[in-house]
């Protein structure tokens, strides 16, 4: 199958339709983004690769990060790791407080913001530098020693921080955190502000389609059974509020981050990373979304 022109074929009729949705503007670095960046990239576990736009410019990842993070932190706790965060779709916006309470601290997944600073908590735990160990940890799992965090995007969310330090501090109170919070927030929004291409996303991204070895450096990362577990939490809750409308349209595991990003996963087959700033009101790339609903459907490849 040509990707590329599929891709391309794809691009030409979105174009067509107005651009709808704005970039991320309440952290403000981000507000800066062009919001006519798109970028598509497609990597197979038998190393064909395809690629169409900005797929080798840089952007904050964001909340695609936490998949990484709960790798980590799944690999060290095992089953434990459920105590302290659930599997449940929640159904809400990803900075909602709404549920935590109500539930007394133990967030619904560790896809919305109260769940990744639990995981964040827990790996601050198990490591003595942990924006350093977990940066290395990245870049094993991708296979790219050049991957940097964003100073500037990490501070640049510090000033916006109430949302994230009132969840953090909820969770304090219902002892669900362990470390300083002040500690857990730097390391969250560094985490956050990891940087990559669509390129480097997607080959960062195969171990999940590759039943947890990178099929490059034949590295594994996680288990075979953990992989399904993240596949099916990235399944279930990886959008929010639009996680069924992502399953139901696109058909694969995925997840989005405020910085227009979006990866999805074909265990078996492929991981896709696609980019466009210009968010929906549900916090995801619009424009991705259609893109990859378009893709799924001309090529036929869901796990559906
Ligand atoms: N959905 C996202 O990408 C949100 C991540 C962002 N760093 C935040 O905490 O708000």
């Amino acid at each position: 199958m040509n990707y590329t022109s599929i891709f391309e074929k794809i691009f030409k009729e979105l174009e067509k339709t107005p651009a709808t949705g704005k970039v991320a503007d309440y952290i403000p670095e981000l507000a800066k983004v062009d919001p006519e960046k798109f970028g598509v990239h497609l990597t197979t576990i038998d190393d064909q690769h395809a690629s169409f736009g900005d797929s080798n410019e840089k952007f904050s990842i964001q909340s695609i990060a936490k998949v990484l993070s709960l790798t980590l932190a799944y690999k060290w706790e095992d089953e434990k790791l459920w105590h302290r965060v659930g599997v449940e779709p929640s159904g809400t916006p990803f900075n909602s407080l709404l549920q935590l309470e109500h539930e007394k601290g133990i967030p619904r997944n560790p896809m919305i913001n109260s769940g990744a600073l639990v995981v964040c908590d827990i790996l601050t735990s198990h490591m003595e530098n942990p924006k350093e160990e977990f940066l290395h940890f990245v870049r094993k799992v991708s296979g790219n020693a050049s991957l940097q965090y964003s100073s500037t995007i990490a501070e640049s969310e510090k000033t916006m921080s109430y949302i994230n330090t009132a969840l953090i501090n909820l969770m304090k109170y219902f002892n669900n955190i362990n470390n300083d919070i002040d500690e857990v927030m730097d390391f969250y929004f560094n985490l956050c502000s990891i940087e990559m291409t669509c390129k480097e996303l997607a080959h960062t991204f195969l171990y999940l389609a590759n039943y947890g070895v990178n099929p490059y450096s034949k590295e594994r990362i996680i288990t075979a059974s953990k992989t399904k577990r993240i596949n099916a939490i990235m399944q279930l809750c990886g959008f929010y509020d639009q996680a069924g409308d992502f399953s139901f349209k696109i058909g694969l595991p995925g997840k989005s981050g405020v910085g227009g990003g979006i990866v999805a996963v074909h265990p078996g087959k492929y991981a896709l990373s696609v980019w466009s700033p210009r968010l929906n009101t549900n916090g995801n790339s619009n424009l991705g979304m259609k893109f990859l609903e378009r893709f799924t459907t001309e090529t036929e490849y869901s796990i559906f």
